[in-house]
């Protein structure tokens, strides 16, 4: 993918493209009641926009929910997309009726996690292989069954595992049967949805070899899914990083890994289990849950967990302890600080007053608790937070919420940033990156 503008290279681009995704939104209404009216709605992707040239891997990943299957499979039109469009090969494929999309289908592939749950164990690999080309009469079966074996060596399997059975294979061939499949009626696009995630690591490596030698050959374009970056590293050309339905960044890989912009993709990349430090985990780099995705948090969807939240104006945080003041902020307007387990913990019963003392056990545990230390260093920030802490000990949690947003207000609560080009000249999601805080040079991990 290309990231110039030159009108020139716009060119050059529109001659290459495969796949054009623009805004593309699928959005599943939550039901209730007899009369099953909506109440809500998921937004499992929610303005998505990238291209996939002939020849290229686009790589998209992010956590487990961040909406990659669901994109994947509105791009297929396997789910219908809510809004946006997809042109393949310059024709807008949601206005596709049900011969177009039949044929479409036919040229774009899907290979899946699980190769089990697309084999028929009744039928040998060889039958399984050229289903599709037996629904579609070519024939006779022996010509048939003659392209699964070339398909089958092309694969790295041996022409007579045509008469086996898929339970003989092991997990590593089966995903090579599955592309053999796939490769039977010629496409020009697969869709991979985290097709190596069950393999041993070994197997894993050869099959990703396989992916880049038949995409090679076959002049394939691929969208991989997955949601490891070092296997995506391995095989993308480009990746798109995805968070709570949306792209946070897109970049050519080597660029993507080496100049990460968006603060989620730098934790994705610190997730990464290295040899000296084992398995860190992205729950292990950002703090809380994702968000549900039927009630994403209002500006940046991100700054619920960002490291690198923007400061707010006219104080002076360590960044870490922003954050932590942050989570307790967030704890309190997405689930409330439970003030009875506090009183216990001081060993209060219900009803009995509280005195200066509980208060300040109380508030020193809350502290605790969201890991901001017993004072922080700018006085008037810290003052805000003494009278935060004593509202929410006293059980007034909607008056520490209120003060809290408004003293420590950041712009990444309140305006959505734009996925516009960040200084490394590629497209990221983040305000450190827009004119408004300009200013403020993007923080590094260390
Ligand atoms: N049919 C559906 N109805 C309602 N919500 C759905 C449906 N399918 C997916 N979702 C929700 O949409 C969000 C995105 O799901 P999706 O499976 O696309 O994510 P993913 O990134 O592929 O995750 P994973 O790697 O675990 O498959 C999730 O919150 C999921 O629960």
């Amino acid at each position: 993918m290309s990231f110039q503008s030159s009108d020139s290279s716009q060119r050059e681009k529109a001659e290459e493209t495969l796949v054009e995704v623009s805004g593309l939104k699928k959005h599943y209404p939550i039901k209730e009641g007899i009369l099953k009216r909506e109440v809500g709605r998921v937004k499992a992707v929610d303005g998505i926009s990238f291209e996939i040239e002939r020849g290229e891997t686009v790589g998209l990943v992010g956590e487990s929910g961040c909406g990659k299957s669901t994109a994947a499979e509105a791009i297929l039109r396997l789910e219908e997309p809510t809004d946006g469009t997809i042109t393949f090969d310059d024709e807008d494929i949601t206005e596709y009726d049900d011969t177009e999309l039949k044929s479409f289908r036919r040229e774009a592939q899907m290979i899946f996690q699980n190769p089990d749950s697309s084999f028929d164990p009744r039928m040998s690999i060889g039958e399984s292989i050229t289903e599709p080309l037996r629904i579609h009469g070519v024939g006779p079966r022996e010509h048939r069954l003659a392209i699964a074996s070339d398909l089958l060596e092309r694969v790295g399997l041996n022409a007579s595992d045509v008469d086996r059975y898929p339970h003989e294979l092991s997990g590593g061939q089966k995903q090579r049967v599955a592309l053999a499949r796939a490769l039977v009626v010629n496409p020009r696009l697969i869709v991979a949805d985290e097709p190596v995630s069950a393999l041993d690591v070994s197997v894993q490596a050869e099959v990703l070899t396989l992916l880049k030698d038949i995409q090679t050959e076959f002049d394939l374009s691929i969208l991989f899914i997955s949601h490891d970056m070092s296997v995506v590293r391995e095989i993308c050309d480009t990746v798109a990083v995805m968070y709570l339905g949306q792209i946070v960044e897109i970049a050519d890989t080597e660029t993507l890994f080496e100049d990460p912009q968006h603060p989620y993709t730098r934790a994705l990349l610190r997730a990464i289990p290295t040899i000296d430090a084992g398995t860190r985990g992205i729950d292990a780099a950002l703090s809380g849950d994702v968000p549900n995705p039927s009630d994403p948090p209002t500006g940046c969807n991100f700054y619920t967990r960002c490291p690198e939240v923007v400061q707010p104006e006219g104080y002076d945080f360590e960044q870490e302890n922003w954050r932590a003041v942050m989570d307790l902020r967030v704890a309190l307007e997405r689930h409330g600080i439970d003030v009875e387990g506090l009183r216990e913990f001081v060993g209060l019963d219900a009803g009995d007053s509280i005195t200066p003392q509980d208060v300040e056990k109380m508030k020193a545990e809350l502290r605790r608790e969201h890991d901001i230390p017993p004072s922080l260093t700018d006085s008037a920030a810290e003052s805000v937070l003494e009278e935060a802490l004593d509202e929410i000990v006293r059980g007034n949690g909607a008056s520490a919420e209120a003060l809290l947003a408004r003293e420590f207000e950041t712009v990444c609560g309140q305006s959505e940033p734009s996925l516009a080009e960040s200084a490394a000249g590629h497209p990221t999601s983040c305000h450190l990156h827009s004119r408004e805080v300009t200013q403020t040079p993007p923080l590094t991990d260390d």
